[in-house]
């Protein structure tokens, strides 16, 4: 089977590399010509653990391709992904004009049947304009399907490779049929591939990406709580966690969820309400409560330093939005930055895989250290903005004697409570205020 990828991001570069790996040929495009020709010189352009050994090793069994022509990259192939950006609009809706242009591209070029793919998330009725746009100029057959993309960054191989489930929104048996093909080795274990007609599934994607963003808020909201009322959110989440009518997963409370998705589907979603007169009042909650919650940790920063911030030098743990990425889009750790910016503190930052891309958007306005320990040296305070494993367990008398102070503020609730105060420091975490 031959299958093109259209859209070389997080999303296209797992897709392809894995798909390859069961043994299908897949060709790469995408308009970037820097990173395609990194990618033809074997160079993963992004730091996803895992990807590198699949994508070398089907680079040399001659599975994976990569290309800037649409034209070379859709030739013969049965399956065209579209894994293109949707970025939120000024108005916070999905921009669509990647997908639909590339669509419309497809409809000049396309001189096969082929089963065209919207992999990215779009709102509901897209397939229908993806449809339209091919239609427009196209001489031959084609079918328009919807399959939505569940992997998380940072084990996105994993995912992908043991999907939960597979939903393929389509109309169409005969696209249907080639689809369960294509996914045919990945569902070995017994995970579903859950068919629906194109509108469930492209609604499916937002709404499982709103329902855990809502799950994740409800945590801070009731660590929010916790903090007011003496209580320790990692007790009601392991009390509340156990009945598998909630599961475990996606309870913890924090600064907030940030990323690529998160924000801009539930965003997105809370658009397409209004375009339908739905006033969809929880989503509008969510994204308030988020804002607040992601420079939570600063009022009590500034508390610390009697609500003067000027001149204190504040060291930070991690930059990425989660562990094992090096992606900042949406970081809390970028909001705390600019707030400690504006309060004319000074911010010195060690993250293992995020520095670079942070230093690409801020410049000089903040500096990075080589190693976590030296980004205490003289600072007046630690604050752990991203769960990295290796933050879990640190020197806690180097981190002592780093700092000037032993004031640490954590984001992620990393330690536990009482050990840190018996070990003499201040530490202040997420709804855990009270020491058990
Ligand atoms: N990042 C993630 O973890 C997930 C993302 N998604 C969705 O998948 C979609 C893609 O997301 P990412 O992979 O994160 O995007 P990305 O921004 O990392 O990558 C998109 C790629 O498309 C390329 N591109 C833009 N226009 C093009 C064109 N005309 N022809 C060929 N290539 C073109 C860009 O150069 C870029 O390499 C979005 O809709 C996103 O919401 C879904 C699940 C997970
Ligand atoms: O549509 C997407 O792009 C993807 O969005 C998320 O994946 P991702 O953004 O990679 O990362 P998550 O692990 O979901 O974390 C998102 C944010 O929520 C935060 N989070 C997560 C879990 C939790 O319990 N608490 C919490 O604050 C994380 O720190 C992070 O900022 C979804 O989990 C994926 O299923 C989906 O495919």
């Amino acid at each position: 089977m031959k299958i093109a990828v259209v859209g070389t991001g997080y999303v296209g570069l797992v897709s392809g590399t894995c798909f390859a790996e069961t043994g299908v040929d897949v060709t790469c495009v995408d308009i970037d010509e820097n990173k395609v020709e990194k990618m033809q010189n074997g160079v993963v352009p992004i730091y996803e653990p895992g990807l590198e050994l699949l994508f070398h090793r089907n680079i040399e069994q001659g599975r994976l391709h990569f290309t800037t022509s649409l034209e070379e990259g859709i030739k013969d192939a049965e399956v065209i992904f579209l894994a293109l950006p949707t970025p939120p609009g000024a108005d916070g809706a999905a921009d669509l004009k990647y997908v639909l242009q590339v669509a419309d591209q497809l409809g000049h070029i396309l001189d096969h049947y082929a089963v065209i793919v919207d992999k990215s998330t779009v709102p509901v009725g897209t397939g229908e304009k993806v449809q339209a746009a091919i239609a427009a100029n196209a001489k031959v057959d084609f079918d328009v399907v919807s399959n939505p993309e569940f992997l998380r960054e940072g084990v996105a191989v994993d995912d992908f490779m043991k999907p939960d489930r597979v939903v393929i929104g389509s109309t169409s048996e005969k696209a249907a049929k080639i689809m369960d093909r294509l996914y045919h080795p990945l569902v070995r274990s017994g995970n579903p591939i859950i068919h629906m007609d194109l509108r469930s599934a492209e609604l499916t994607k937002y709404a499982a990406n709103s329902f855990l963003a809502t799950k994740i808020t409800f945590m801070n909201e009731i660590a929010n709580m916790c903090e007011l009322l003496g209580a320790d959110v990692d007790l009601v989440r392991k009390g509340i966690g156990t009945d598998s009518r909630i599961g475990k997963r996606f309870l913890f409370a924090g600064i907030g969820y940030g990323g690529s998705c998160f924000p801009k589907d539930v965003s997105a979603l809370a658009m397409s309400a209004g375009e339908v007169d739905y006033d969809f009042r929880i989503l509008k909650a969510v994204m308030d409560v988020n804002h607040g919650q992601k420079t939570k940790l600063i009022s009590k920063v500034s508390q610390y330093f009697d609500g003067d911030l000027k001149g204190k030098k504040i060291a930070l743990w991690g930059l990425a939005f989660k562990p094992e990425t090096d992606d900042i889009r949406e970081a809390p750790a970028l909001y705390n930055i600019e707030a400690l910016l504006e309060a004319g503190a000074k911010v010195v930052a060690y993250d293992p895989e995020a520095m670079e891309n942070v230093q690409g958007v801020l410049g000089d306005k903040i500096t990075f250290a080589k190693d976590a320990y030296t980004a205490l040296e003289g600072a007046d305070a630690l604050m752990i903005m991203t769960e990295w494993q290796l933050f879990r367990t640190p020197n806690f008398e180097k981190i002592r004697t780093s700092l000037n102070n032993p004031a640490i503020f954590d984001g992620r609730n990393l330690y536990d409570v009482n050990d840190m105060r018996q070990q003499g420091f201040y530490y202040v975490s997420i709804g855990r205020e009270v020491a058990k």
